[in-house]
């Protein structure tokens, strides 16, 4: 089976909600797919209706070209983590694993390999309603994998996580797109899936805001701005605005400036003899990223509204 997700023109709504509002993307293998929208944005729901356990009002959600009901044994195809705290609390990690590959007839040695990917060989066989979200989060991604599936579809899988934890989910996730799975994640927090996806699929308000490569999305933010530190902060700004940048306070020291080069920047202080202790190219994060997409469709939003 090919080992994409194909979401076309979606639409739900629950009573007044509209939590679907033409949504489609493609979700292809190799890399992961951040999923990313504040709360409400109908990420949730947009998983579900693909996992075949809410019809959509209009539209269609496919997996290897084909609707989730239609897959047989589909643990096989797709694995799914939407809520971690869905367990038997009295089972064990190890048999909450047996009892959902047994419905599937999937080995016990399947198990015990998901486990140890997933790194819960030594509480595999303690009682789960002892654990932590984070362990939670484990096993339901060792869940996901019990098939082998190439499309992955996790929902808020950093949820709960320590430090340390979203370190080793970020390379996991990684890890998983690059054996060639189809990975889907969403996330709330954009921040979470720096240097994790590929690629982003960005919602608001049921709809794509955008859909874009990773390193499309950070050079469209990066653009020209430099960081600039330096105890002569008036003769700077003079300086750099003589050679058309703007330049903005940052800090007691810290100038930043657009519209110029690190390496111009650099020139025009030197032949000014204007000193300074750092020059840097500013690095965009996926969270700045974000910040400048969601702000465009809000003023998008009320533009369009205020013409109505
Ligand atoms: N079962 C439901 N009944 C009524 N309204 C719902 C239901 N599920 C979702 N909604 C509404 O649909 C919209 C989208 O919700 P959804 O849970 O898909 O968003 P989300 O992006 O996953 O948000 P979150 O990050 O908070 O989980 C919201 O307005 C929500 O209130």
């Amino acid at each position: 089976m090919e080992s994409t997700i194909e979401v076309t023109d979606l639409r739900k709504r629950y009573g007044p909600a509209v939590a679907l509002d033409g949504m489609s993307f493609t979700v292809t293998p190799g890399h992961v797919t951040g999923f990313v929208g504040p709360n409400g944005a109908g990420k949730s729901t947009a998983m579900r209706v693909i996992l075949g356990l809410d019809a959509p009002d209009g539209g269609t959600a496919l997996i290897g070209g084909r609707p989730y009901r239609s897959l047989s044994r589909p643990l096989t195809h797709v694995g799914a983590l939407l809520d971690a705290g869905a367990l038997q609390p009295s089972r064990s990690a190890r048999n909450h694993l047996l009892w959902l590959a047994h419905s599937q007839g999937l080995t016990a040695r399947r198990v015990d390999e998901v486990i140890e990917q997933a790194g819960l060989r030594e509480v595999a066989r303690r009682r789960a309603d002892g654990f932590s979200l984070g362990m939670r989060q484990r096993l339901g991604v060792a869940a996901a994998l019990l098939g082998d599936p190439s499309v992955l579809i996790l929902d808020e899988p950093f949820n709960g996580l320590d430090p340390e934890g979203i370190v080793w989910m970020r390379e996991f996730l990684a890890g998983l797109a690059a054996q060639g799975r189809a990975v889907l994640v969403s996330s709330h927090l954009m921040s979470e899936l720096q240097d994790t996806a590929g690629h982003v699929v960005v919602i608001g308000r049921g709809r794509v805001i955008a859909d874009a490569a990773v390193h499309e999305l950070l050079a469209g933010v990066a653009r020209d701005r430099v960081t600039l530190r330096t105890l002569s902060r008036p003769e700077a700004v003079v300086v750099l605005e003589e050679a058309g940048a703007t330049v903005t306070a940052a800090g007691l020291d810290t100038l930043t400036v657009s519209g110029l080069t690190a390496e111009r920047v650099v020139a025009r202080l030197s032949a000014h003899a204007v000193p300074f202790s750092e020059v840097s190219a500013h690095r965009a994060t996926l969270e700045e990223a974000y910040m400048e997409l969601t702000r465009d469709a809000v003023q998008f939003r009320a533009a369009t509204e205020e013409a109505r």
